[in-house]
């Protein structure tokens, strides 16, 4: 049996979890610092078996996948470095900053176990066991960092355990991961927190501006919800980056500010323009970055149950929808929804199904 730990089995941890469990040969423990937690893990049954012991989850592991906040990572390969680890264990993580988690690695003497970095490049606003999904990591990249000390054979043991989560595996260096990953996810749940508390700033003083809020404003914040534990650790941890990115990020806002002041339209028309081919460019369908799930719109007259009646249709269908989010809809204006999906075969199945049914559906 290959045994697999994973430390830390929240939306991440809980994903690879549900990936593994069940597979032929492999065997899935899962760790936490606390018992309510393990016994939260046990009856979700997401795990074969968990503990709160280091030392059982980690000792006689063939693969130990911390999915800790990236402030915990650096301790917890400091307590492994400290054990006797089965030879050729491989340790991976899944933290969203590689450089600092990479080079403690490389420092420490793990006792003929290695560690190789990853981040998965999916997830969600959620937190917890609780939003874990066997499904999370299909079709998205998945970054492993190893150097120029992994070996050939324990990067392939990795990448072939990966397989079972159906993602895309790449190698970057931990470094230029960093700068990367910085801006296009770091840099964006920045922004969305920024904005959603400047807007919240207006509403306190006029409740319109909550009540207005439509698909637009909710498109561009959805990651301003997502965890504030795990987003303090990988801001703080990035901060060098982060810091020169803001920089950057100040002279797109000026720009924006000198062509009002100065009401250049054509340099708006070319901002959005040059935005607009950039953007879809962009593969669609990558978990976690763009789309975190398959998505329909469905134009809809506004009148009481037709939410309801859309969704038990479905239901009658068995097609799973994760989740269903009213775009518009004003009093005598035909609304739309936005419906999600978990798999390119339910998205199918349901356009095809309302399709038949007479609505107006469409990517
Ligand atoms: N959320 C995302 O979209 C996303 C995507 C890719 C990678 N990551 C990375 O994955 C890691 C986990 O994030 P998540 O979104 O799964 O968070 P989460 O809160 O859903 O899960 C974290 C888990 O770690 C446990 N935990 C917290 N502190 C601990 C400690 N000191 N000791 C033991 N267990 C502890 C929590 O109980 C929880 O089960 C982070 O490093 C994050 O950077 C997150
Ligand atoms: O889709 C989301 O909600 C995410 O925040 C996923 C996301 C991202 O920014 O793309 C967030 C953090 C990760 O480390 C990787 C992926």
């Amino acid at each position: 049996m290959t045994k697999i730990a994973i430390f830390g089995v929240g939306l991440i941890g809980g994903s690879l979890a549900l990936c593994f469990k069940g597979k032929p040969g492999l065997t899935v423990v899962g760790y936490s610092n606390r018992q309510s937690s393990v016994e939260k893990y046990m009856k979700r049954g997401v795990v074969d078996y968990a503990t709160t012991s280091l030392q059982e989850a980690a000792e006689g592991a063939d693969f130990i996948f911390l999915c800790v906040p990236v402030g915990n990572l650096e301790e917890y390969v400091t307590e492994l470095s400290k054990l006797n680890l089965k030879p050729g264990c491989i340790i991976t993580d899944v933290g969203s900053t590689k450089a600092s988690v990479a080079e403690c690695g490389k420092r420490l003497e793990l006792n003929g176990a290695t560690f190789i970095g990853g981040h998965p490049m999916a997830g969600s606003e959620r937190s917890g066991v609780e939003a874990a999904s066997t499904n999370l990591f299909e079709n998205a990249f998945y970054v492993l960092t190893p150097d120029e000390s992994t070996s050939v054979n324990d990067l392939e043991r990795l990448r072939n355990l990966l397989v079972h989560t159906r993602a895309h595996l790449v190698s970057v260096d931990s470094k230029s991961h960093d700068e990367i990953v910085g801006a296009i996810s770091h840099l964006p749940h920045m922004i969305a927190v920024a904005l959603v508390n400047q807007i919240r700033g207006y509403n306190e003083n006029n409740g319109l501006y909550e009540l207005l809020a439509a698909g637009g404003f909710r498109d561009i914040t959805r990651i301003a919800a997502s965890d504030p534990v795990v987003w303090r650790d990988i801001l703080i941890n990035n901060r060098e980056v982060l810091l020169k990115l803001l920089k950057d990020w100040n002279g797109e806002v000026e720009r924006f500010a000198v062509m009002l002041e100065s009401l250049d339209g054509d340099a708006i028309e070319e901002a959005f323009q040059t935005a607009g081919e950039f953007r879809s460019k962009l593969p669609e369908r990558r978990k976690g970055m763009i789309h975190s799930l398959y998505d329909c719109y469905v134009d809809v007259p506004d009148h009481p149950g037709i939410i309801g009646n859309i969704a038990s249709e479905l239901g009658s269908a068995r097609i799973n929808l994760s989740n269903i989010n009213i775009i518009e809809s004003r009093e005598d204006v035909p609304g739309v929804l936005r419906l999600s999906f978990r798999t390119q075969e339910d998205l199918d199945q349901a356009m095809l199904l309302l399709d038949k049914t007479g609505y107006t559906v469409r990517q």
